[in-house]
């Protein structure tokens, strides 16, 4: 049932709450043409009764004749008529909320965090004076000259005489570090610091904690309260609004424009290192855009050294750019051929052999490598080296999933006769100075994520970086003393790569942008929203990305955030994950979906190539006969929070080939996941979803609760397998299993605890992400899922009785008699009535007794009917012609 936006908009015009949400019912199947509550009785009076014999083998589940009165009793008791009349009377009596109605009150101070408040005449006067008095009597400190010195006038002018300035200024030049602080000091000197307060983005949380220490030291000891940090899950802020300065990365800045639209009480935005062009950035430049047509008093700072800086002032109008030369001491390029001779090994490249090479000449290295596990395999290599196992090397992974702390340990310096080796991703490429570093090496290449809009699938490719990252990369030498770099590509192949990287947003799944512009601007559509970006994507993949959030729920037909999809707003991470995240409040088992949701952020385990087989084995004892990986990673979680002590823990992690940094980081999510789920109005407290006593985890227990809410968020993220494949070669293979997803045939990834498992429970898996490598599709993490859950708990089409539609799978037949079938229909009426009605009010807590009855009684029956009926079928399969090899 669909209805056409222009009927949409024109209700809305109208301010007619009830017509919405007649519609929005309609939508959910909840309500009929007439709106009259729709059961399956009603809807299917006309339906076919045979189903016929065109679908072999049904799924036949057998429920249990209690478990049938029950539900049937309570369908009794609820009748699922009342439920959606009572629904439709409360949407009636909704009061519409009108733009007009936001309150002053809610906005939030963008440098505290607190409740905004303008600061009274007298009151500013006051801060002002105070500010003068202190820097005059502070007389703040400055490192070492830099070439932006000699421009701070001409950078303060374009300031005073443009709403928005690129700055261009070479690496080195003290662009970062120098120029928030020229724009304080001028106007406290001015005494108008209390008006001064400056937001400086970064695009990664290493840089804006680094660079804030850094501002910190040298404004002295007197000043540095009025610097400070915000980062996702540490937060230093500055002691109060009024001449303060906050580094924060883009993505929290995003968050803060949610509760402060207008920038209120903010001065200056500085988007630092914007060549970057991540997302976010690029999210971040189009509001910006709009921020200052609407605060004429904000100014706006675009920095970059190597980006491209005439677009970015078209892109402002024809802003000014202020050029600044940089400050570099002299370093030295070795291309590839060079690096080879000077070793005297025309061999090809192996990174270790390269570090060590270095290693023979004095002073910290910072080398570059792809990803996670080329720094772990790099790491593990040097350490075999005897050089290296008498500790005269101190190696220091840098990664962008580590603890902030952990970050920071770079920056000190080793203790006597022990050489520093950094070994980092693009994560220390730009903005960053580690002062003792002498040489650089650079693999020139980069872990980057591309999407198939097509296939709906993500691959994680290694790719070349561009000429920028290479100068990024080759600025991080030569910033404290003179020093070198060592490129480990041919020189010819600098002039093939290109300019500058591809923006993030053309590579890259729109679904999460475009929740962000419907929170930013609700009453643009996305592709006119898209449009507006400085390299807008295809519109066709936002058109894309659009029916996406509509088929999860996320979007109704007229592109508004359904109730849900405010909820989803919230939570910082895909909108995916933030709907199973939600449904788990609402189902009572939060913490484990709260693990998964962390894991599937950050992997637990020692995941490198070496480990492979270790971590294979350690999953294959925490799945147990669960069949799910989502369940061994909220085992993990489970296990290392109870264990006491840190020998225990230490004998855990090594016994399952876990990181404890990892289970931190992992932790810290789960307290920012459920700080959104606070955020979305679903609890009171977030401590409350990670205690295990608390209501919200009455069935945290239930995994087989679990995996539904994991397939009610996930859906249509479903694997059916099916048993016997044809090789290649024509043979036969009836145990082999092959596995399809809507968009064709996949495999399971390697490091997947289902992976060749013969005795999954049910022919249907759920999942998360998956990854194209080589030319085939890799699912990396499953679990299979009970029938039941299928039916009850995703909009898998029901329309015809006895059969279900689910996209781009085979219609299947399932076997109930039609008492049954009913019955199980009238449960997910109610059951999607109980969301909805969740969701609508604050707190999740809104029908009482009844909820808890229904979910307990969808427990029970996921618990206590088989599965088994549906499990993996012999059927065979051509499509999947090479899984033998699995
Ligand atoms: N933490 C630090 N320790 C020592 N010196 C530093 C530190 N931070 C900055 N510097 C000095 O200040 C110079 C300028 O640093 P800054 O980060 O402001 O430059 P930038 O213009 O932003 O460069 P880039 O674009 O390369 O990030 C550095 O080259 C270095 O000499």
């Amino acid at each position: 049932m669909t209805f056409t936006a222009d009927g949409r908009r024109r209700l809305e015009a109208e301010s007619n709450a009830a017509a919405l949400a007649c519609l929005r019912f309609k939508e959910l199947k909840l309500l009929d043409e007439q709106n009259n509550p729709l059961t399956h009785a009603r809807y299917h009076q006309q339906e076919v009764r045979e189903a016929g014999e065109r679908h072999r083998r049904p799924c036949r589940i057998q429920i249990p004749t209690d478990l049938e009165r029950r539900v049937q009793e309570y369908l009794t008791q609820n009748p699922v008529e009342a439920e959606v009349q009572k629904l439709w009377d409360e949407e009636e009596q909704r009061p519409v909320h009108h733009d007009d109605d936001d309150d002053d009150d809610l906005i939030t101070d963008a440098i505290t965090g607190k409740r905004y408040r303008a600061l009274r005449h007298e009151e500013a006067e006051s801060l002002s004076d105070h500010l003068l008095g202190l820097w005059m009597r502070a007389g703040p400190g400055r490192g070492a000259e830099l070439p932006v010195d000699s421009y701070k006038e001409s950078v303060l002018e374009a300031v005073r005489s443009s709403q928005v300035v690129v700055i261009a200024g070479e690496t080195g030049c003290g662009k970062t570090t120098r120029i928030p602080r020229f724009l304080l000091e001028g106007q406290v000197r001015r005494g108008e610091g209390a008006e001064c307060n400056i937001l400086v983005t970064q695009p990664r949380r290493i840089s804006a904690v680094s660079v804030a220490h850094r501002v910190a030291q040298e404004m002295g000891p007197a000043l540095r309260h009025c610097v400070g940090y915000q980062v996702r899950l540490e937060s230093r802020p500055p002691e109060r609004s009024g001449g303060a300065l906050l580094f924060l990365t883009v993505g929290v800045l995003l968050r803060k424009l949610q509760s402060n639209p207008g920038l209120q009480g903010i001065s200056h935005v500085i988007v630092d290192e914007v060549h970057e062009r991540d997302v976010n950035t690029d999210l971040l430049l189009a509001l910006l855009l709009s921020s200052i047509k609407n605060n004429p008093d904000l100014r706006v700072l675009l920095m970059s050294a190597t980006g491209d800086t005439q677009r970015l002032s078209q892109y402002f109008g024809r802003c000014p750019v202020v050029h600044v030369p940089g400050f570099m001491h002299p370093v030295q390029a070795r291309f590839l051929e060079e690096v080879l001779t000077e070793m005297g090994r025309p061999t090809p490249p192996r990174r270790d052999r390269e570090v060590m090479f270095v290693c023979s000449a004095a002073g910290a290295l910072l080398c570059f490598l792809p990803g996670w596990q080329d720094i772990k395999a790099v790491q593990q290599k040097l350490e075999e080296k005897a050089a290296f196992r008498s500790g005269s090397q101190l190696i220091l992974p840098l990664h962008s999933s580590m603890a902030v702390t952990e970050q920071q340990t770079v920056f000190q310096r080793p203790p006597d006769g022990q050489r520093k080796i950094v070994l980092t991703t693009n994560i220390a490429e730009t903005s960053i100075t580690i002062d003792d570093i002498v040489h650089v090496l650079d693999a020139g290449c980069q872990k980057e994520q591309n999407y198939d809009t097509r296939t709906k699938v993500s691959g994680l490719n290694t790719v070349w970086i561009s000429q920028a990252n290479v100068t990024q990369r080759r600025g991080r030498a030569g910033r404290c003393q003179p020093g070198h770099s060592y490129h480990l590509f041919p020189r010819k192949q600098l002039d093939r790569m290109a300019v500058f990287p591809v923006p993030e947003i053309l590579r890259t799944p729109l679904e999460s942008v475009i929740i962000q512009a419907k929170i930013h601007c609700p009453h643009s559509k996305a592709v006119d929203f898209l449009a507006q970006v400085l390299d807008s994507p295809d519109s066709q993949a936002v058109r894309v990305a659009v029916k996406n959030l509509m088929d999860i729920g996320v979007l109704d037909a007229a592109e508004n955030l359904t109730p849900l999809g405010e909820r989803v707003a919230c939570m910082s991470c895909d909108p995916r994950l933030g709907k199973a995240l939600v449904l788990s409040a609402l189902f009572s088992c939060a913490l484990p979906v709260l693990s998964v949701a962390a894991c599937l952020t950050r992997d637990p385990f020692y995941n490198s190539m070496q480990n492979r087989a270790l971590v294979s084995k350690a999953k294959a004892a925490l799945s147990g006969s669960s069949c799910s990986d989502h369940l061994v990673f909220s085992r993990v979680v489970q296990s290392w929070k109870e264990l006491q002590g840190r020998e225990s823990k230490q004998e855990f992690l090594d016994k399952y080939t876990l990181s404890g940094a990892s289970l931190r980081f992992i932790h810290g999510l789960m307290q920012q996941f459920g700080e959104n789920l606070c955020e979305a109005g679903l609890l009171d407290a977030s401590a409350e979803c990670l205690r295990l006593s608390s209501g919200l985890n009455r069935h945290s227990q239930q995994e087989q609760l679990v995996k539904a809410v994991l397939i009610a968020g996930l859906y249509p993220h479903l694997i059916q397998v099916k048993r016997g494949t044809v090789t290649k070669g024509g043979r036969y293979r009836p145990e082999n299993l092959s596995y399809r997803t809507e968009s064709g045939p996949v495999l399971l990834h390697r490091s997947s605890a289902n992976r060749g498992n013969p005795d999954l429970s049910s022919r249907w898996l759920t999942f998360f992400s998956a990854v194209k490598s080589n030319g085939q599709v890799f699912i990396r993490d499953s679990s299979v899922v009970h029938p039941l859950a299928l039916l009850l708990l995703t909009d898998c089409d029901l329309s015809e009785r006895g059969n279900v539609l689910l996209p781009g799978h085979s219609l299947i037949r399932w076997e109930f008699s039609p008492h049954v079938w009913e019955l199980l229909w009238d449960l997910r009426t109610s059951l999607q009535a109980m969301i909805h009605r969740s969701l609508r009010h604050r707190r999740s807590t809104s029908g009482g007794c009844k909820d808890s009855e229904l979910v307990a009684l969808l427990v029970e029956l996921l618990n206590n009917t088989d599965p088994a009926s549906g499990s993996v079928q012999e059927e065979i399969s051509t499509e999947n012609i090479r899984s033998d090899s699995l």
